[in-house]
This record gives C-alpha cells, sequence and structure tokens, in this order.
C-alpha cells in the first residue's frame, strides 16, 4: 500500500449481505472511497440507493457506497480488499475474483468459520487461491446493526506481519470503530469461527428452559475447548481471552441478536429450522466436531452441539451425556 495518512484509499468489500454493507459503511466513515460487490445486482442497485432490504431492513445507509454485481468493477484500482460473504462460499469467491486481484494488495477476511469439508481455516484457504496476497482478519463483538447504526464497538484486526496488522488496524478504525492490531491470524479466526458454535450452544440451552445456571456453565466449559483447539492450532491463550475470543463469546451467547444464538434458541424450542438467516456455527459445529476427534481433543461441547444438528441425540440426551461424564479437576 501507498504511505499516504489513512483514510483516502479504495476499499473494495466483496459481499453484500448484512456484515458487507455495515463494513462499507464503516469504511466510509473512515475516509475512505468504497465499492461493494454483491452478486444480486438488484442487491447492488438498493445499496446504491442508500438501503439494504434483505439483510439491514430499516437502516438507511450513509451517501456514497458504490455497489456494483460486477467483480471487475469493485476490484479496479482497490487498495484493500475485504471479504465478506460466508465462511463456505469464501473458496469460490477468491477463485472468482482472482483475475482482478493485483498481489500487494492485502485481503482481509471477514467471516468467521472454517471449512466444512476440509477443515481449513479461511486464511489456509486464502493463502492457497492467493499465494503471495498479504492476508489479515477482522474479527470481534460486532453485529452488524450496531456498526451499520455507528454505534461504538471494538475488534481486532490480525495478519502473521505485525506491522501490516497495525496498518489495517489504523486504516479502518474511525471514531466509533476501534481497531486493535494482533500477529495472531489463526488465534483470531479460530476464536470467530468457534464462538458461534458456542452461541448456537447457548441459545438451545435457552429454547429448551434449561436456566441462566445452565448457560453460564456451558458458555464457561465451551471456552475451555475454545481454547484447547485454539492450542492445538497454535493460537496465543491471551487472543482468545480477548476480542475475538471471549469479547465475541460474551456477546453472541448473550443475545437473541446473534443469529446462531436465535438458531440455537429455536432449535431448544423445537421450532422449525428451515429458512432461518446465516448460522455460521452449523457448518463450523460439524467440522469443529471432526477436527477435535481426529487430534483426540476433549470438546464434548462441541461434539454434543454437532451431533444435536445432525439429529443423533436430542437436547435432553446431550444434557445427560455432559452432566455424568467422569468427574475432574477444573483444569484439566
Ligand atoms: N452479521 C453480523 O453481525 C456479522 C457477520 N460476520 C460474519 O460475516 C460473514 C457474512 O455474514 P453476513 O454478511 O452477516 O451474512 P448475510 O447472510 O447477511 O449475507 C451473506 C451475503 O453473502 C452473499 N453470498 C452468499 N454466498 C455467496 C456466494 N457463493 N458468492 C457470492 N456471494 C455470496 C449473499 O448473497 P445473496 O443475498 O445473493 O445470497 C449475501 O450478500 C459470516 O461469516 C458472519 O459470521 C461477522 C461479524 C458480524
Ligand atoms: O459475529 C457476530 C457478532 O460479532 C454476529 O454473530 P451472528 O452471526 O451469530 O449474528
Amino acid at each position: 500500500m501507498s504511505e499516504a495518512l489513512p483514510g483516502g484509499r479504495r476499499i473494495a468489500v466483496l459481499g453484500g449481505g448484512a456484515w458487507g454493507t455495515a463494513l462499507a459503511q464503516a469504511m466510509l466513515r473512515a475516509c475512505h472511497s468504497v465499492t461493494l460487490w454483491a452478486r444480486d445486482a438488484e442487491m447492488a442497485d438498493a445499496i446504491r440507493k442508500r438501503a439494504n432490504p434483505r439483510y439491514l431492513p430499516g437502516i438507511v445507509l450513509d451517501a456514497g457506497i458504490e455497489a456494483t454485481s460486477s467483480l471487475a468493477e469493485a476490484l479496479k484500482g482497490a487498495d484493500c480488499v475485504l471479504a465478506v460473504t460466508p465462511a463456505q462460499s469464501l473458496r469460490q469467491v477468491l477463485n472468482e475474483a482472482k483475475p482482478y486481484l493485483a498481489p500487494a494488495i492485502p485481503v482481509v477476511l471477514c467471516a468467521k468459520g472454517i471449512e466444512r469439508n476440509s477443515g481449513a481455516l479461511l486464511s489456509t484457504i486464502a493463502g492457497e487461491i492467493l499465494p503471495g496476497t498479504p492476508i489479515a482478519a477482522l474479527s470481534g463483538p460486532s453485529f452488524a446493526t450496531d456498526v451499520a447504526k455507528g454505534l461504538p464497538t471494538a475488534v481486532v484486526v490480525a495478519a502473521r506481519e505485525e506491522s501490516l496488522a497495525a496498518e489495517l488496524a489504523a486504516l479502518f478504525s474511525a471514531r466509533n470503530l476501534r481497531c486493535y492490531s494482533s500477529d495472531d491470524l489463526v488465534g483470531v479466526e479460530i476464536g470467530g469461527a468457534l464462538k458461534n458454535v458456542f452461541a448456537l450452544a447457548a441459545g438451545a440451552v435457552a429454547g429448551a428452559g434449561l436456566g441462566a445456571s445452565a448457560q453460564a456453565a456451558m458458555v464457561t466449559r465451551g471456552f475451555v475447548e475454545l481454547r484447547r483447539i485454539g492450542a492445538a492450532f497454535g493460537a496465543k491463550p491471551e487472543t482468545l481471552m480477548g476480542l475475538s475470543g471471549l469479547g465475541d463469546l460474551m456477546l453472541t451467547c448473550s443475545s437473541a441478536q446473534s443469529r446462531n444464538f436465535a438458531y440455537g434458541l429455536a432449535l431448544g424450542r423445537g421450532e422449525a429450522l428451515a429458512g432461518r438467516p446465516l448460522a455460521e456455527g452449523v457448518p463450523t459445529a460439524a467440522i469443529a466436531a471432526r477436527l477435535a476427534a481426529e487430534q483426540g481433543i476433549d470438546a464434548p461441547i462441541i461434539s454434543a452441539v454437532a451431533a444435536i444438528l445432525e439429529g443423533a441425540i436430542t437436547i435432553g440426551e446431550a444434557v445427560s451425556m455432559l452432566m455424568t461424564r467422569p468427574l475432574k479437576t477444573e483444569n484439566d
């Protein structure tokens, strides 16, 4: 990137959903010029007219977000790219974008998940498709509606090169979006991906009427599983104590504003699940359970969530299984 002061860059946002649109707003507020790519031309048209009725109903967007359904147009002259489509579509979107991406332009991964079929972290996918491209991830407690409205929050931007993370954090920060930087790319990715699984579980506990105590106990023991899996991936424990781990767990495990929590709530209440908004925790639970089993990592809550989602056990059976495990010390 050029040496100019923060602000005044061309940012391409790939994804016309809730988070892509909210981040486009945030980039505009950080004084960048923003072009958002939505695969649906009607959506691009709506965003140009300052609305995203499908994903951010009722929010009037700030004037100035360019939007297009042409990847070539969105990426032309971009100084930085934010990849904001769901985790399971990242591979396809990066492959489609590749012909229009200049190699030195950083790509910032903003989805939260692990690829269902391969078990790959999103940075691994990006590294395979775009070798040589600087890769970063943005994560932390940040509901799209809050960010789109300009409510304050803090997130973390991570890259293996600390200088890139710091540069991007400075570029993205604005009055109500405080971006910390981190060199623990994997830790930030794991925290963001796995918190969705525990948000699903927290919602299911609430929906099944198991009580606030059960919810707190489950989230706390879930955090232990997050730390174990994080350690296996080489994440720093302090990263998981930060915005992308603990911070996002606190947010999404306690609020039905979270789509993962809301999905779990519906599951716990025995309501229909088809046609619900995106819940990234669903595919991630399945692959995280498989990865934990393959690596001999004790992750009973993740395994239970995966088994419930695939219909192998009921919530009642999961509770009984979790409550009757052999007793042990808390820190084992
Ligand atoms: N919403 C939030 O509060 C936050 C979300 N995130 C993360 O951001 C990621 C995206 O979430 P979010 O924007 O909320 O999701 P939404 O469901 O709101 O939107 C998803 C967007 O991705 C598009 N899309 C889906 N599949 C493809 C594909 N194969 N190719 C191109 N575009 C595709 C959809 O297009 P179409 O409408 O045409 O289907 C839609 O524009 C997730 O990983 C989520 O965990 C992170 C922080 C906050
Ligand atoms: O990641 C999020 C907030 O930080 C959004 O969570 P949901 O996808 O569960 O709505």
